[in-house]
């Protein structure tokens, strides 16, 4: 039997929007599957928060198709909204009200029980790996705190498509690793996930698929492997000359036969896409060239990125 894909529960085809002559999303084609995780990357100002705020049905588009769940936004926003949960980019929690009331005033928004909302609260709370704080004003939290009962919130209504812009800016490490877990349960239980980023390894450690975007438009769509396979090289090394060294080493480097598919020159660094970073390496100092400092690496999407744009995501 031929196999059929389920019906996307997101479907962009043209997707528009604009501010006067400004375009901030241009034309955007894409689909998501129930139960991915998918992702939005690229830069700020890329149109990224502009497309969540139209899916999520509080920003009406300019032009193009969209369907969430089978249904326009334009009509039924509310229908919509019922069934996403949102974590918007900035924290927006009722800072006097406690972690737990935070929780239950929202499940009541969506005209759950007060009986429903306290057991849910609860749950969502253990989930957040806030229990210990569920009386605690959300104002006291830490950043990572605020940003899980942020999560736990974005849940109260069980949603089926659950809307991340940037989860994770402005975590330490560790807060960061706290709330990967909690996502990557999220999509283990089968939640379908939309996240924005602008940070490539959390793109790396969250997403199936995901669109690479920039200046409103779609660069490159793909899984993160696939992207990494598609545009860069297996390996990559960096080598450091000193930075009134580096362009000139570019030149002999890049003239080396064989050695790299591409060179890019970084004001701090030379990047040498091989397909063998130590050999390349080998090569370059059998050739006289004396790199001060020297790395071998796998790919990543940020040598996606900079191979579609020409620019780093590094802010
Ligand atoms: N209400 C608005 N009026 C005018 N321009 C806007 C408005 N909202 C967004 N823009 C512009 O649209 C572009 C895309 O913004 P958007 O917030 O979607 O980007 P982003 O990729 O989410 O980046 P960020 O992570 O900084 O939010 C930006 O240039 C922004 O200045």
């Amino acid at each position: 039997m031929p196999q059929t894909s389920p019906e996307p529960v997101i479907r962009a085809r043209g997707l528009t929007k604009t501010y006067g002559a400004f375009t901030a999303v241009d034309a955007i084609d894409f689909d998501v599957a129930p139960g991915e995780s998918f992702g939005l990357l690229g830069p700020n100002g890329a149109g990224k928060s502009t497309t969540m705020r139209m899916i999520s049905a509080v920003s009406r588009r300019t032009a193009g198709e969209l369907s969430v769940l089978g249904l326009d936004p334009e009509t039924h926003g509310p229908e919509i909204r019922s069934q996403l949960g949102v974590v918007p980019q900035e924290d927006n929690l009722d800072t006097e009200l406690t972690a737990r009331d935070n929780l239950v005033l929202y499940g009541r928004y969506f005209g759950l029980s007060r009986a429903v909302c306290r057991e849910r609260a609860e749950e969502l709370l253990a989930f957040a790996q806030l229990q210990d704080k569920a009386g605690a004003k959300a104002d006291d939290l830490s950043g990572g705190m605020k940003r899980r009962l942020t999560i736990a919130r974005g849940l109260m209504n069980t949603p089926q498509i659950f809307m991340l812009d940037e989860p994770t800016t402005g975590l330490d490490p560790q807060a960061r690793h706290v709330l990967w877990d909690r996502l990557f349960r999220l999509k283990e239980q089968g939640t379908t996930l939309v996240i924005t980023t602008h940070y490539m390894d959390e793109a790396e450690q969250l997403c199936d698929r995901l669109i690479v975007v920039d200046k409103g438009s779609i660069m490159a769509e793909g899984s993160p492997a696939e992207l990494i396979r598609r545009y860069s090289s297996r390996e990559v090394l960096e080598v450091r000359f000193g930075s009134d060294r580096n362009a000139a080493a570019a030149e002999e480097v890049a003239a080396i036969g064989r050695l790299a598919e591409r060179v890019e020159v970084l004001p701090d660094r030379l990047l040498v896409y091989t397909p063998d970073g130590e050999g390349a390496l080998e090569r370059v100092v059998e050739r006289g060239l004396r790199p001060t400092t020297s790395l071998v690496r796998r790919s990543s999407l940020e040598d996606v990125f900079l191979r579609l744009t020409g620019r780093s995501l590094v802010d």
